[in-house]
């Protein structure tokens, strides 16, 4: 099992864009058409797949909020920062 960031940890590594709420770190990613959304949130899936490690996902009207924890963890670890880091990459 990963280990916890601590809060600071959290804080220096969070990757551009994104926000620490409680357990989770999470960004609203803005698009300029519902269906660029679903797309890109199609992408995150895969891109969950093969690091083995999901996002909650919630598809809106043009934008798309994504949020990362480490369930077995419970809380935040580098897996999750990691994910945000190229989840950012998919832009
Ligand atoms: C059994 C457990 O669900 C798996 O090891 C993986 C799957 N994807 C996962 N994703 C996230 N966000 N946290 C996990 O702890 C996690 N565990």
């Amino acid at each position: 099992m990963a280990d916890l960031l601590s809060d600071d940890e959290i804080q220096a590594r969070l990757p551009d864009g994104w926000e620490r709420v409680g357990d989770e770190i999470l960004r609203v990613f803005e698009f300029d058409d519902y269906l660029e959304g679903v797309a890109f949130a199609t992408e995150v899936g895969e891109l969950a797949e093969e690091e083995f490690h999901h996002p909650t996902m919630k598809i809106g009207y043009e934008e798309v909020e994504v949020r990362f924890t480490s369930h077995e963890e419970g809380g935040i670890t580098d897996a999750d920062v990691d994910m945000a880091e190229l989840t950012n990459d998919l832009r």
